[in-house]
């Protein structure tokens, strides 16, 4: 298969980015900050924010803050984590554009990340889904752990398929496939998404990987020639997961655009705006600027 003559870029860095963040919280008007500066580099869709539970993830406990405080541009799309009614309610009131529940392939790594089996989290996502078409909001569904978990290791991607589908058959628009803990290699995450497109269209799956074992891009090539279009990424590599030890953050974003440019692949997504947005925020949070192509372009990161 050709790859895709247009990528869908989805910018983490705000949220799955500033979660997992040691220390203390970040200001609300640095978060805001970066979804400006971010929305101004032409990125067209970026979670914002989390509604989660703020004794779980107290670095995202602004999230109506955050919301009220960014600075709307026309045509960006400002979506939110929502892991139940009440993370949906608060995002709604919030004024998130899209919502995002999340489950994962994994039972252990779904009780660790939102307290419950893979079986009670889509039942608990069923109403959210439901509740947010009421109101016209569109729903994305993560599935975490596809290429492994920290607790159960190799994961079947036929399991991975299942949940997807799930989510999709539920009336999650589109599935975001994720390498939580980024252990995937590029043969693997082609039979995986192989066996997940049987289930749900390649049209309407994401790739999620982060970049834990320096794979990330690899196995981005090697879903981009199995068609896949929208990519997850956060810039400067900002990132993990609170529920998975050891994982690093996404794949940067300004890393990724750099292949997707070499590759002739449109984003509308401006390079230099982007790795300045990248050397300012490690500059904000006083850390190391994870995105190679921000190394190299970049000036001021450590
Ligand atoms: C799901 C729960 C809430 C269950 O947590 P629980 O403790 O089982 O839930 P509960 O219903 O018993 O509620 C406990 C308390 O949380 C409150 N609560 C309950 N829901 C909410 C809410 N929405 N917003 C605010 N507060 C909430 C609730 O009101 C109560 O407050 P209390 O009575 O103790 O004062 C919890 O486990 C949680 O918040 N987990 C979030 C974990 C998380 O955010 N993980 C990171 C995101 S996933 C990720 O990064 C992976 C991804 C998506 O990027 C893809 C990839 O890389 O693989």
């Amino acid at each position: 298969m050709a790859f895709p003559k247009q990528v869908r870029l989805v910018e983490m860095s705000p949220r799955d980015g500033l979660q997992n963040e040691p220390g203390p919280v970040i200001a609300t008007n640095i978060k805001t900050g970066l979804i400006d500066r971010l929305a101004d580099c032409g990125l067209g869709h970026i979670e914002a924010a989390s509604f989660v539970s703020p004794k779980w993830v107290p670095q995202m406990g602004d999230a109506t803050e955050v919301m009220a405080g960014l600075t709307r541009r026309p045509g960006v799309r400002y979506s939110a984590l929502t892991p139940n009614l009440k993370g949906f309610e608060n995002a709604r009131a919030a004024g998130a554009d899209e919502v995002a529940v999340f489950g994962a392939a994994s039972e252990s790594f779904t009780r660790k990340n939102i307290n419950c089996t893979i079986a009670e989290s889509l039942e608990r996502f069923a109403p959210v889904v439901e509740e947010a078409r009421k109101y016209g909001i569109p729903v994305r569904g993560y599935v975490s752990t596809v290429l492994g978990c920290p607790y159960e290791g190799e994961i079947a991607p036929d399991q991975v398929a299942t949940v997807a589908k799930a989510l999709y058959d539920m009336g999650c628009y589109e599935i975001s496939l994720g390498d939580t803990i980024g252990v995937g290699t590029p043969l693997k995450a082609k039979r995986m998404l192989e066996a997940v497109a049987r289930e749900v269209p390649m049209a309407h799956l994401a790739a999620h990987f982060h970049d834990t074992y320096g794979q990330a891009l690899a196995n981005l090539y090697a879903v981009l020639e199995e068609g896949v279009a929208v990519i997850d990424a956060s810039v400067a590599g900002l990132g993990g997961c609170p529920y998975a030890r050891g994982a690093s953050g996404n794949v940067a974003t300004e890393d990724v655009l750099y292949l997707l440019n070499g590759l002739g692949i449109a984003t509308g997504v401006d390079l230099d705006k982007l790795v300045a947005t990248g050397d300012w925020i490690c500059g904000q949070l006083d850390r190391h600027n994870g995105s190679k192509v921000g190394q190299a372009l970049g000036g001021n990161c450590q």
